[in-house]
């Protein structure tokens, strides 16, 4: 393909050679670079990939996309120089895959909590409507039945075209992607073609990376301006500043609190197996049962349908989808144990998620609430010691353990927890290791009560400084009631 072709509307400077050349594939990565390969530099927070410019040339590199001059390279490469080469490569790659996202329909769901339950309800609806369905998020991609490994919420955008082209292969119709904030301020999703915006809410995560909330709300607000259809959560201090401030063709909001939503659910009745609801949308009233409780949950199923409405799904194809949901991976699971209690896994890793789930548990709680937690190493730690506080005032006993330590030490990460649930009355432990955690929170365990493992939902694995090592939550739950039986 040539090179000049993948440049169309892209401001750029030759600093060397010539871009009237074919290449055959585009490299972010030097150790990915094959013959004839496009590498573009990309400064990241590691390591600047200016300085692997010169290996890709001897890896077989032809050209080379830069934001910074560099010097030493082969007269006959290639070197064009962008503003920003995250940018620049977003639009190559959509241009290289052939604007795949102009081929199906593309809903994109942007907040704190919730985008991957909302991609799953809506891949529901969408699927009852007999569309075949992409899905991108935490969890993993999928091609309709096909399921990818996911190691990003978002993927590179590189990637994420290519993604999306191996999807219109596969003549899917509609793709739900989860927008993480990360993805909108670092260029991943540039260049994508949204019919849908779906905004959740927004509350403290992800400090370590955007430094402020404002920062981090205007992360969010870009998808905003990128989509036809913006679906809003006005019950969320943020979501009329996403309507203010997109530039969608078009809102449609939904809540429970505020009755002038579009969609505005009403008399919610939760218990451990779902929720049941109804929602006023133009005049009518339409009764519908989930198979996941929460208030949370409310919300979720109002944003798949306001976005699945936009695309013009019919209103009963929509609470069929809804009601056909068994309810996501990690994501408020429960499994009940001959003894008589029940154990929630579910992957609130943040303050608002852990109270949510936690006041959920309260609705139907019979007896006492255990909850076992620990926060992320190399992540924010301005919400350890909140969400210590919050697991401290809404359960009856706490297990402090470790959630993925990543490089810091355990022991630190929790007693920096400790700092919050010490300001309530609540009884605890503190146990490092996350398998004794979950086990001396069951062996406790009497009839009735309900027992929240928090923070790792889906995830199979543990990170341990620079080890992983295998571990599921739900694993170690179902083996510890085999040893009851
Ligand atoms: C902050 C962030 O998102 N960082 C991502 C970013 O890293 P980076 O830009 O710092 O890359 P780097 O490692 O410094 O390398 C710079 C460049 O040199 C290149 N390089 C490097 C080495 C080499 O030998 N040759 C070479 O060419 C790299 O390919 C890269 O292009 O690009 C890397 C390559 O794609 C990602 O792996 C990395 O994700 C890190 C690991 C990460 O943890 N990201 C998280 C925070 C994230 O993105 N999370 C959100 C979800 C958040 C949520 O809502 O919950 C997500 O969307 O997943
Ligand atoms: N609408 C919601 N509002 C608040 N909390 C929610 C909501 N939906 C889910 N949660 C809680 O947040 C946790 C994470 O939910 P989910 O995985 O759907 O969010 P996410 O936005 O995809 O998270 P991530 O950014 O980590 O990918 C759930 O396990 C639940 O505890
Ligand atoms: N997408 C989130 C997930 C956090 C999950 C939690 N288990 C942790 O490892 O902190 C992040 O990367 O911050
Ligand atoms: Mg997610």
């Amino acid at each position: 393909m040539k090179l000049q072709g993948l440049l169309k509307n892209i401001d750029y400077e030759v600093l060397q050679g010539n871009e009237d050349i074919n290449i055959s594939n585009i490299q972010y990565d030097s150790r990915k670079v094959t013959d004839a390969s496009l590498f573009v530099c990309i400064k990241g927070f590691k390591v600047d990939g200016h300085n692997y410019a010169k290996s890709a040339v001897s890896k077989g590199a032809k050209a080379i996309l830069v934001e910074d001059d560099i010097e030493g390279i082969d007269k006959d490469i290639a070197i064009l120089k962008v503003g920003d080469t995250r940018k620049a490569i977003a639009y190559i790659a959509e241009r290289y895959y052939n604007h795949p996202s102009n081929k199906f329909r593309l809903i994109g769901v942007t907040g704190t909590n919730g985008k991957t339950s909302i991609t799953y309800l809506t891949k529901s609806i969408i699927e009852e409507f007999n569309k075949k369905t992409g899905i991108i998020g935490t969890i993993e991609n999928r091609i309709g039945d096909e399921v990818l490994k996911a190691s990003r919420t978002t993927p590179e955008s590189l990637d994420l075209q290519e993604l999306f082209y191996n999807m219109v292969q596969e003549n899917v119709n509609a793709v739900v992607m989860e927008v993480s904030s990360h993805s909108l301020a670092l260029h991943r999703v540039d260049a994508c073609k949204f019919d849908v915006g779906i905004y959740t809410n927004l509350t403290l995560d992800h400090l370590d990376f955007h430094k402020t909330m404002e920062n981090y709300r205007d992360a969010k607000l870009k998808l905003f301006k990128m989509c036809d259809t913006g679906v809003i959560n006005i019950d969320d201090k943020y979501g009329p500043y996403m309507m203010e401030n997109g530039t969608c063709k078009r809102y449609l909001t939904y809540g429970i609190e505020n009755e002038e939503a579009d969609l505005n659910a009403t008399q919610l009745s939760i218990d451990l197996g779902g929720v049941t609801f109804n929602v006023v949308y133009e005049g009518n009233s339409y009764k519908i049962t989930l198979n996941t409780p929460g208030k949370f949950s409310v919300y979720n199923a109002l944003a798949a349908m306001g976005a699945c409405l936009a695309l013009n799904v019919p209103m009963d194809v929509v609470i069929n989808g809804l009601e056909k949901n068994k309810g996501i991976r990690g994501r408020f699971q429960s499994f009940t144990s001959s003894k008589g209690y029940t154990v929630i896994v579910d992957y609130a890793h943040a303050p608002d998620g852990l109270l949510n789930v936690l006041q959920s548990m309260k609705e139907f709680a019979k007896a006492r609430i255990i909850t076992v937690f620990g926060c992320g190493g190399d992540r924010d730690t301005s919400k350890r010691p909140i969400m210590g506080e919050i697991a401290g005032n809404n359960s009856d006993y706490c297990v402090i353990t470790s959630d993925n330590p990543r490089t810091e030490d355990p022991v630190s990460i929790i007693d920096e927890v400790e700092i919050g649930i010490k300001k309530t009355d609540c009884e605890y432990v503190k146990v490092a290791d996350r398998l004794k955690g979950i086990h001396t929170a069951l062996s406790m365990a009497k009839e009735g009560d309900l027992i929240l493992i928090a923070g790792k939902g889906h995830e199979d694995y543990q990170i341990l400084h620079d080890k992983v090592i295998h571990f599921d939550d739900a694993e170690v739950v179902l083996n510890y009631f085999m040893t009851e039986e």
